[in-house]
Order: C-alpha cells, then sequence, then structure tokens
C-alpha cells in the first residue's frame, strides 16, 4: 500500500466486481434502448477510468463522450464554482445518456451537470457513480446506478486525485490527513 494513504477502502478486485455488475445492468436495462443509441459521457478527469472500464462491461454499442467540468482546482475542499473546460463532440439530442461518474460528493458537479446536458433534450438520461458520500446536500440526486457508498474522508485512487496525484492507484483508499 502507499505510504501517503491510511485505510484502502476498496481493492482493485472489489472495484472490477462492481464494475461488471453495473455493466451487467446496463446491458439489461438498455437491452431496448440501443435504436436511438447511447452515449457513455464521463466528466473529466476523475471519471475516464471509470468509464475506460464500464464500457467494456457493456454488451451493448454505446459511444464514449468527455466533458470536462472542475469545481475542485488542486484543493480537497470543492471551490463552490463549477466550469467548463471542455464540451461534448456530438449531439445528444434523442439518444439516451448514461453519465459516468467517479464521486458523488456535494453534488456540486453533478447537479450543474444534468441541467446543463436536460436541457440539450436526450431521450433519457441516467447517472452511474462509483462511489457516493452519504451527505444531506446529495441526497436529492437519483443516481441509478451506485458503486459503493463510502464515507466523508478524503478518498483517492482509482482515478480520484489529489493535486492530479495518485490518480493511478489501482485501489480507492483514504489518504492521510497529514498529506492535505
Ligand atoms: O459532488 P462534488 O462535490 O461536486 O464532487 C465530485 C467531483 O469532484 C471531482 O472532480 P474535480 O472537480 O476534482 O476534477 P477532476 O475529476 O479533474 O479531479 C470528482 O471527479 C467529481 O467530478
Ligand atoms: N480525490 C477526491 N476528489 C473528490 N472530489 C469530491 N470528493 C472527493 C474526494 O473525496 N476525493
Ligand atoms: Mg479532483
Amino acid at each position: 500500500m502507499h505510504n501517503d494513504i491510511s485505510e484502502i477502502l476498496f481493492t482493485e478486485e472489489q472495484i472490477a466486481g462492481r464494475v461488471g455488475e453495473i455493466g451487467a445492468a446496463i446491458t439489461r436495462d438498455y437491452a431496448d434502448a440501443a435504436d436511438e443509441g447511447i452515449v457513455l459521457i464521463s466528466v473529466l478527469r476523475g471519471a475516464a477510468i471509470f468509464m475506460a472500464d464500464l464500457a467494456r462491461q457493456i454488451d451493448l454499442p454505446v459511444e464514449m463522450d468527455y466533458m470536462a467540468i472542475s469545481s475542485y482546482g488542486n484543493g480537497a475542499k470543492s471551490s463552490g464554482v463549477v466550469r467548463i473546460l471542455k464540451d461534448l463532440s456530438s449531439e445528444i439530442e434523442g439518444r439516451h445518456v448514461i453519465v459516468a461518474e467517479d464521486i458523488l460528493d456535494s453534488g456540486l458537479t453533478l447537479t450543474y451537470l444534468l441541467k446543463n446536458l436536460s436541457s440539450r433534450q436526450p431521450a433519457s438520461i441516467a447517472v452511474a457513480t462509483l462511489l457516493r458520500k452519504k451527505t444531506l446536500a446529495q441526497a436529492k440526486i437519483d443516481c441509478k446506478y451506485i458503486g459503493f457508498e463510502c464515507p466523508d474522508e478524503f478518498i483517492v485512487g482509482y482515478g480520484l486525485d489529489f493535486a492530479e496525484r495518485y490518480r493511478n492507484l489501482p485501489y480507492i483508499g483514504i489518504l492521510k490527513p497529514e498529506i492535505y
């Protein structure tokens, strides 16, 4: 285990198992939706690893597109301001959209994103988040697929960073508080 990590929350094997289950659920739920087309949208940069793994567990034709939004900058706290750094490359009107997120924390990022994407008239829109922190603020966001509930600690790995580090850890763990 990396020296800056105090505890491993989810191992590589646990993550792979859960991503496989979510992919299978999406394959079942969207079996009749393939005509309109399914677009997986990932929120860069954290969710790119999750979406890459999830896409390979969905046994239906899917397109992949990316949007970059950032509210955390290099810190461990949301700045409260969501910015679009990169927009989608394709239109999503009339398509079935599945937003892949790595973590739902304050809910600020997803609230903004869902509002923004809904205004483009997709056929449907659903959220697949690998992790969800149990906080009051995000309770209102409807997530169709949730990987794991996680404690209200600052966590890193499997895409999640602190100051751009630790994204490449294959597991998810709690960052020692003295690091941030
Ligand atoms: O629910 P919230 O409190 O909004 O937090 C969740 C968001 O925070 C992280 O992104 P970040 O802004 O750090 O950018 P990154 O993906 O490039 O790390 C994470 O990837 C989520 O998108
Ligand atoms: N790395 C990381 N990014 C986040 N963005 C929102 N919450 C978190 C968290 O716990 N860890
Ligand atoms: Mg971040």
